[in-house]
């Protein structure tokens, strides 16, 4: 198989479709996981050991599998160990940044407002672990829910007969404090309604394959989720300047996450374009997840893109959303000022995607399916929820007064108008 350039102009509808409104295999599932969630919410612990023989081919024994993390944190290995260490810091720091401060001011003589800040109690973070082990996923997942101050962290993450002991030592670093062997839309059912072994949380968060974002979507209404975050993707917009091995690369090392996976190129210049198709088929020939990454370049929403000009490639990159954007160009900055839908971006041919998946600091729990048109990645708001507060003096209800008394008195709704005179009265009488 060999990736073909295709160029933007020429595209249908049918090829816009399916870059723009491409679903990564979920929407053809979606009866079946109802299924699966359906019966894990009426059948708990029962169903979830039935589903993970039928789909992980392992016949569990005890579901909770916490104590187990600690103790593969002790026989790691001291590379991988400092590995999992540093990362976590990195990701702890950056999101220690992000942590709001409570805030109250006067805006007004006598009418102060303010917005606090509090975390959420219990919440699920979904590890993934079905083709791949990704203990970096733990990381991302549960570090911010603790930096946040959230009570309760609980993971599900596949099961396996021997259980990748670098994802329990991650798990363990990261702070959670419950962990449930148990995958796919089986795991998030479990979490979102609870069983005979898994606490019920209030929100769940985290990555998946389909199966896994097809469950969040399907329980979305009876439990909070962060957001779709299904297969991997990425949008490489490229100049002339480019190396076009790196652009390629980059492509490659997405694809190899899933199948399902979306990975798109988009340049201004032929000859760009050419290079990186190329060198994507050289490079997919030499790893070892080949079939894996074949399968994701056979994407409808997958290929080398050529475009007429850079302001072609980046309105089809804004309309594409991707959850990562790489910008390897002349001049990165002013494209990026022009990109507003991207989960998260990588600027210059130093930054590879894979520093924000492992180690920089930054999130890779990130939006996919066009999902960062109106949202950012996993982050310590997450897992906050906000109230606002306000208190005001005598002077300050009396100077809204009427506006309050004739939105409501043109509302119909008169006792609400009425509290409001009450007091207003009651402080004129004291004077
Ligand atoms: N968007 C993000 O932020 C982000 C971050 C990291 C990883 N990812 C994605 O996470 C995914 C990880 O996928 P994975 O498969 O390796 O692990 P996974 O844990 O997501 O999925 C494995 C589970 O899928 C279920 N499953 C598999 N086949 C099934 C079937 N036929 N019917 C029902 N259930 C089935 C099984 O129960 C299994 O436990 C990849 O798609 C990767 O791109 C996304
Ligand atoms: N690229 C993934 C997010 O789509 C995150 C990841 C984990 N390990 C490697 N990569
Ligand atoms: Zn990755």
């Amino acid at each position: 198989m060999t990736v073909d350039v295709r160029e933007l102009a020429d595209l249908g509808p049918a090829d816009r479709t399916a870059f723009f409104d491409r679903d990564a295999g979920i929407d053809a599932i979606s009866d079946d996981v109802r299924e699966i969630v359906d019966r894990v919410h009426e059948e708990g612990d029962v169903a979830v050991r039935e589903f993970t023989s039928e789909f992980d081919d392992v016949e569990l024994g005890n579901i909770e599998i916490t104590d187990a993390c600690e103790r593969a944190y002790d026989d790691l290995e001291d590379d991988v160990r400092e590995a999992i260490e540093t990362a976590a810091d990195n990701v702890r720091e950056f999101h220690e940044a992000q942590l709001p401060e409570d805030w109250r001011r006067e805006f007004g003589p006598g009418r102060e407002l303010g917005r606090r800040f509090r975390p959420i109690e219990r919440v699920g973070v979904y590890v993934p672990g079905g083709s791949a082990a990704y203990p970096s996923s733990a990381i991302m997942g549960v570090v911010p829910a603790v930096v946040a101050g959230v009570d309760h962290v609980a993971v599900v993450t596949p099961p396996a007969d021997e259980l990748n002991p670098v994802m329990l030592a991650a798990i363990h670093v990261a702070g959670a404090d419950a962990v449930y062997s148990v995958g796919g839309a089986q795991a998030i059912a479990g979490l979102a309604y609870g069983t005979e072994s898994i606490t019920r949380v209030q929100k769940i968060v985290g990555p998946g394959n389909k199966w896994v974002t097809a469950a969040k979507a399907a329980v979305r209404g009876d439990v909070e989720i962060d957001f779709l975050a299904g297969p991997s993707e990425v949008v490489v917009v490229a100049d002339e300047t480019a190396d076009s091995d790196l652009v390629a690369a980059e492509l490659v090392a997405q694809a190899e996450h899933d199948p399902n996976a979306s990975v798109v190129a988009v340049t201004d210049d032929a000859d760009t374009a050419d290079a990186v198709a190329a060198a994507v088929d050289e490079q997919t020939e030499a790893r070892e997840r080949e079939d894996v990454i074949r399968g994701a370049l056979d994407n409808d929403a997958s290929g080398v893109l050529l475009a007429r000009s850079m302001s072609e490639a980046i309105l089809f990159t804004e309309e594409y959303a991707p959850e990562h954007l790489s910008i390897i160009a002349d001049d990165e900055e002013s494209i990026l000022e022009r990109i507003d839908s991207a989960g998260s971006v990588f600027l210059g041919p130093n930054t590879p995607v894979a520093a924000g998946d492992y180690a920089s600091g930054t999130n890779h729990v990130l939006p996919t399916n066009g999902g960062a048109r109106v949202t950012g990645g996993l982050s310590v708001e997450t897992f906050l929820r906000s109230t606002t507060v306000q208190r005001l003096s005598a002077t300050g209800l009396a100077d809204i007064g009427d506006t309050i008394t004739a939105l409501a008195d043109a509302e119909g709704l008169e006792a609400h108008a009425e509290s409001v005179r009450r007091r207003i009265e009651d402080s004129e009488n004291d004077v």
